[in-house]
């Protein structure tokens, strides 16, 4: 599903009015209705006698807000709408539904000064749904004076509330709040996501997020060339590996994993299992000889084979042609788990990578090895998903990790574009941009993921998919979605603070059988 900015869906909303002649009035109409049948959902239809304040903004936003509120007065709720404007300072079809809204008898009740506030805070105490329809896509910077007041006077009341499009003190494009922002319980956007909205910590401000259809044209939709994605369940879905009724496991693709240490078999006896949980036929895991035993413990399923190591039981530089001839058998290579940073194994890594054919995932201590010469990257090299945290890739740019986070996106998009890789960014809504400008945001996930481990699990998913003939794109932004996917559901069995990365592991069953099975797990979600 496309993730826009606020221009890019003002643009669509003129677009729809001016080449397909949708009135503006009747989308506004559309939001407002989505917004009220949203609402119906929470109240389990029951809306007669709720008490619903509505606080409108001066611009659409106010609008769509009026036009809930006229709804819900027509379906018996005690409806109160605040309005943060003057009545004649409203345009167009604000102003329009402003005034049926009064024809109706509908009660307005103005927000133009302190005096103003105390009777909201009154009434906030008996609310049962507050609406924030102040601002939307409209607004930037940060909220202030009497809006910021407001804002953080229906914070303070703990009401649930909806937002209209957005939180209002939200900035639509960079999820960011500079003021005082409206924490919702659920947001009903309209059209399509908006970026600020999947992003933290925007995504904290919305609540449950809904997408709703308020009838811009899916051709004109269909006509962008958007090249931001939120990935969903219908997507995934529709891109998981085919199995066929007569197949083996030979038509499943080999993974080769490379990495360990001693004291990092953990990481890679992870990595392996995660890469046959994802299907993969078969799995190889190739490590220093001195801690293959312990692997063969490890591991049942996956198959392992020793590697030359150095006096200290790292891998060593005579580990590369192994490493080439068992690969020449496989599919694809992960490259990183449980590695370490010895010397000689920094060298192994900076002498395999350009020599490789095969697609990889690299992860882990063979990012931090790239780290020391990224010539590697912008050289010629095969298929590579990288796959770093936020330190992995201040790393490798030679920034700081709070720099990345600040602008993960845009520094997602630029490295796979100038290293021509998948850039898997990681942490809370993980990035995974293509060389070819496209980027998704996977929406999956939780904090209780942020535990050793968790890193190894994604990259033999990941692995696993490739095996399987994903193209590494896919196959990356495939990974993240079910990794985090399986986070949610071992979260909701076990809780988030004892969660560990094997949890992981079994838990990605339950998560493919839910994409194989549940049709129509998208319809909150809206079209895709
Ligand atoms: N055809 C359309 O354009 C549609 C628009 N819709 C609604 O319209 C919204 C966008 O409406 P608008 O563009 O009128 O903008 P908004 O209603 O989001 O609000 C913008 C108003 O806030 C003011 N503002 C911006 N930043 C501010 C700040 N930091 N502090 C104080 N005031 C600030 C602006 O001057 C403007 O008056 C969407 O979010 C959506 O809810 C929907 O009705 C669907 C159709
Ligand atoms: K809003």
């Amino acid at each position: 599903m496309y993730l826009v900015t606020a221009a890019e869906m003002g643009q669509l909303d003129r677009l729809a009015s001016s080449e397909y002649l949708v009135p503006s009035i009747v989308l506004m109409e559309n939001a407002g209705l989505r917004v009220v049948e949203s609402i119906r959902r929470h109240f389990q239809d029951r809306v007669k006698n709720r008490r619903v304040l509505i606080f409108c903004g001066k611009g659409n936003n106010g609008g769509d807000g009026l036009v809930v509120a006229r709804h819900l007065l027509n379906q018996g709720a005690e409806v109160k709408v605040f309005l943060l404007a003057r009545p004649e300072d409203l345009r167009g079809d604000a102003r329009t539904n402003l005034e049926i809204y009064q024809k109706m008898g509908g009660r307005i009740f103005p927000l133009l000064g302190e005096s103003h506030l105390q009777r909201a805070d009154i009434a906030l105490l008996y609310a049962d749904l507050v609406v924030d329809a102040i601002f939307g896509t409209g607004f930037k910077g940060a909220a202030m004076g009497l809006p910021a007041a407001v804002i953080t006077m229906i914070n303070k009341a703990h009401r649930d509330t909806v937002a209209v499009d957005l939180p209002s003190g939200l900035e639509a494009d960079t999820g960011r709040a500079f003021g005082p922002c409206i924490q919702a319980t659920w947001t009903v956007t309209f059209a399509l996501p908006k970026l600020g909205l999947v992003v933290e910590p925007g995504a904290s401000y919305t609540g449950r997020l809904e997408v709703a259809d308020i009838g811009i044209p899916q051709k004109l939709i269909d006509s962008q060339r958007f090249n931001l994605h939120l990935l969903t369940p219908a997507w995934c879905r529709s891109r998981l590996p085919k199995r066929e009724a007569s197949g083996h496991k030979g038509l499943y693709g080999h993974v080769l994993a490379v990495g360990g240490a001693p004291g990092l078999t953990g990481a890679i006896a992870l990595a392996a299992t995660a890469a046959l949980r994802a299907g993969a036929g078969l799995v190889t895991a190739a490590v220093p000889r001195g801690v293959h035993g312990i692997l063969e413990m490890k591991t049942t399923e996956v198959m392992t084979c020793p590697l030359p190591e150095t006096p200290g039981g790292y891998l060593s530089r005579e580990a590369l042609d192994p490493i080439l001839e068992r690969l020449a058998a496989c599919d694809v290579l992960a490259l990183g788990p449980g590695l370490s940073r010895d010397p000689a194994t920094v060298e192994l890594v900076k002498e395999l990578l350009p020599r490789l054919k095969a697609p990889a995932v690299v992860d882990a201590d063979a990012l931090n090895a790239l780290a020391t010469d990224t010539g590697i990257l912008t050289g010629n090299h095969g298929p590579l998903v990288l796959t770093p945290h936020p330190g992995e890739m201040a790393r490798l740019v030679g920034t700081t990790a709070a720099r990345v986070q600040e602008d993960r996106l845009e520094i997602a998009r630029k490295y796979a574009r100038e290293w021509q890789v998948i850039l898997l960014l990681k942490g809370a809504r993980t990035i995974i941009a293509w060389p070819d400008g496209q980027a998704y945001i996977n929406p999956t996930g939780n904090p209780g993921m942020a535990t050793a481990g968790s890193g190894d699990v994604l990259t033999g998913i990941i692995a696993g998919f490739m095996a399987q003939g994903l193209e590494p794109g896919v196959a990356a932004a495939l990974g993240a979605f079910l990794h985090g996917a399986a986070g949610d559901e071992a979260r909701a069995s076990l809780g988030q603070h004892a969660l560990l990365a094997g949890d992981l592991l079994n838990f990605l069953p339950a998560v493919f059988r839910n994409l194989e099975v549940e049709a129509g797990v998208t319809a909150s979600l809206g079209r895709d």
